[in-house]
Formats: structure tokens, sequence, C-alpha cells
């Protein structure tokens, strides 16, 4: 069954507290950060609170994320300690070319082999920060076999656009690299992670471009706090009536099958097989969300 990745929320490193507590909130995934939010004093120290929690703490079923910095600036550090630690995902930030993640993955390759951890088993994440990294998305998403996801980080995309982010007007300066990002990630059969939404009080707005990034085929978005879980999770959990939905294209098109047809109308819709495939997922997604169960 396909991973859910909803939610995943960022958590800056320096915070011992959100570290501990970071899981019980109910984001997919949980991304501690040792990049942006972190000052250039802190990044040690940050570097082994995140070790000592992630070695320490039961993440249960939530999957862990890091953001390492650049390798030039300590992320090689970042990369051994994550791995000896046990870090699901190492997320490599403002990702501009193939050969960027090239460069990541033969330093987890070293960490995975001193430490004595299975090879391969670090998985890994690019977030797309700029123009380059736009136009390069697809050469980003198939670099390695490691790479469960490719993500926007659009508030360094906009300022390397010399624009700003305009979430009132439908987003339109992002909609290009949303676009790429999203059409990357399905050619190469992994995950589209969409950016944050910064203004942490506005749920409107953020319900709203939530449902735009599900219309455009996202996954799942970032998250900077708790209170954004519930609003994205919801909009990306099939409702009651997507369900009702996909069961009765199921039952219709086994119904077609057992007359020797692959095609077959619903309430005046036709089905065939690109909309079963459709509802095959609703219900693999609604699954994993447990609001549905195989059978019912
Ligand atoms: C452009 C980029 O690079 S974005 C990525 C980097 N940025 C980040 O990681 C920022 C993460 N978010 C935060 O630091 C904070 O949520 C802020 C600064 C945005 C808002 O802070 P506040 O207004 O204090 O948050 P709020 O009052 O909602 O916090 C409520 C509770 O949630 C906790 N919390 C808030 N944000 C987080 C988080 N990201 N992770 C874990 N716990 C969190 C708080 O510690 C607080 O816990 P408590 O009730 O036990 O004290
Ligand atoms: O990746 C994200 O969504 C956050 C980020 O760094 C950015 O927007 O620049
Ligand atoms: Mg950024």
């Amino acid at each position: 069954m396909e991973r859910l990745r909803r939610t995943m929320m960022f958590v800056p490193a320096s915070n011992a507290g959100m570290l501990r507590d970071a899981y019980i909130y109910g984001a997919d995934s949980i991304m501690f950060d040792l990049e942006d939010s972190i000052s250039l004093k802190e990044k040690d120290t940050s570097r082994f609170l995140v070790y000592q929690a992630v070695k320490t703490i039961d993440y249960g079923a939530t999957e862990t994320v890091v953001r390492i910095n650049s390798l030039d600036m300590g992320g090689k550090d970042d990369v051994h300690a994550m791995v000896r630690a046990g870090i699901d995902v190492i997320r490599l930030p403002k990702t501009e070319t193939a050969q960027d993640i090239l460069d990541v993955e033969e330093v987890i390759l070293e960490a995975e082999r001193q430490c004595g951890r299975e090879e391969g088993s670090t998985r890994m994440m690019a977030a797309i920060e700029g123009p380059v990294g736009v136009l390069n998305a697809l050469s980003i998403a198939t670099a390695s076999r490691r790479l469960i996801g490719i993500a926007l980080g659009a508030e360094d995309y906009v300022t390397s656009m010399k624009t700003r982010r305009y979430p009132e007007r439908n987003s339109e300066e992002i909609f290009f690299a949303r676009s790429m990002i999203v059409h990357a990630a399905r050619a190469a059969g992994i995950a589209a992670l969409d950016t944050v939404f910064s203004d942490v009080n506005d749920s409107e707005t953020l319900r709203k471009e939530t449902e735009l990034i599900r219309q455009l085929g996202f996954d799942g978005k970032s998250v900077i706090n708790p209170r954004q879980i519930s609003i994205v999770n919801s909009v990306f959990t099939p409702t009651e009536k997507e369900i009702a939905n996909a069961v009765a294209v199921m039952h219709a098109i086994e119904e077609a099958e057992a007359k020797g047809s692959g095609v077959i109308a619903l309430n005046g819709k036709m089905i065939d097989k690109p909309i079963v495939e459709r509802a095959e997922r609703v219900l693999m997604l609604a699954e994993a969300a447990g609001v549905y169960r195989k059978g019912e």
C-alpha cells in the first residue's frame, strides 16, 4: 500500500520540546529542520538534539525526515549523524541538479557503510526552490532510487524569481513550478509535495490552497504548525461521498466484466479503465487513512 504523505510538519531542530512532542499531532511525516530555521550559532547543538531525539524517541508509524544543510555548509556532518541515528528520509534543500542528489547520496552511502546500516535503507527527498531546480525537475526526480519524492520550496523560489506569494490570487506566480514538480514526480513514480503556507492563523486560505494543489495532483503539503495538520489531512482524505462513488464504480465494472465488457454507464457517466484506476486509488488512500475497510 502507498504510504500517506498528506502532511509533513517542519520542526525547528533547536527546540527540544517541539522535537519531543512533534509526532503527537497526527502529521504523516515530521521533518526536523537543520537548515533555514536554525541560526548558524545553533547548528551543532541542533544536530545533536535531533540525533538524540531520533535515537531515543519512539515516533511510531510517523515517518521521520530531516532537512539537512548543503554539503559545504555542514551537510556532511548532518548526513553522518542522521544516518547513524536511523532517520527515515534525508531532505536536500535548494536542489538544482541531479548531481546535487548524487553528491548527497555518496555521503549517505559512506555513512551507511561506516555505521553498519543497510545500504540503500536511508531514503531521500529533494526540495526544489529556484528556477534552475524547476527547469531540471525531471532529471532531479529520476536521479536516485532512494528518492521518495520532490517538494516545492516556494518562499525561496518566489524570492529568486523577484516576486512574492499571492495566495489570495490563486498563487499564479508558482503555478509553473508546481506543474513542473507534479509532472516530474508523476513521471518518476514518486511523491509530489507542496510548499508551506506561512500564515498559521489563516485556515480558510490554507484550505483553499490545499484544495488547489490536490486538484493539480499533489500527494501532500509541508506544514509549519500543528494547527495546519487537520486541515491539510482532511483535504487529502477521500470524503464519504468519494468513497461511496468509488465503491459503486468497482461494483459497476465487476458487473460489466461479468457480461464480457470493459465499459458500462453509472448514473449516466461512462466507467472504463482510467476511471476504475482512479476509484482503486481513492479506496487505497481511504484505507490508508483508516476511513474505509476493503469489503465494506
Ligand atoms: C520557509 C521555510 O524554510 S519554512 C520551514 C522552517 N520553519 C519552521 O520550521 C517553523 C516551524 N513553526 C514554528 O516554529 C511555529 O509554529 C511558528 C513560529 C510558526 C508559530 O509559533 P507559535 O505561534 O508559538 O505556535 P503555536 O502557539 O500555534 O504553538 C502551539 C503549540 O504547538 C507547538 N508547535 C508549534 N509549531 C510547532 C512545530 N512546527 N513543530 C512542533 N510543535 C510545534 C508549540 O510548541 C506549542 O506547544 P505547547 O502548547 O506545548 O507550548
Ligand atoms: O520547502 C518549503 O516549503 C519551505 C521552504 O524552505 C521554502 O519555501 O523556501
Ligand atoms: Mg527554503
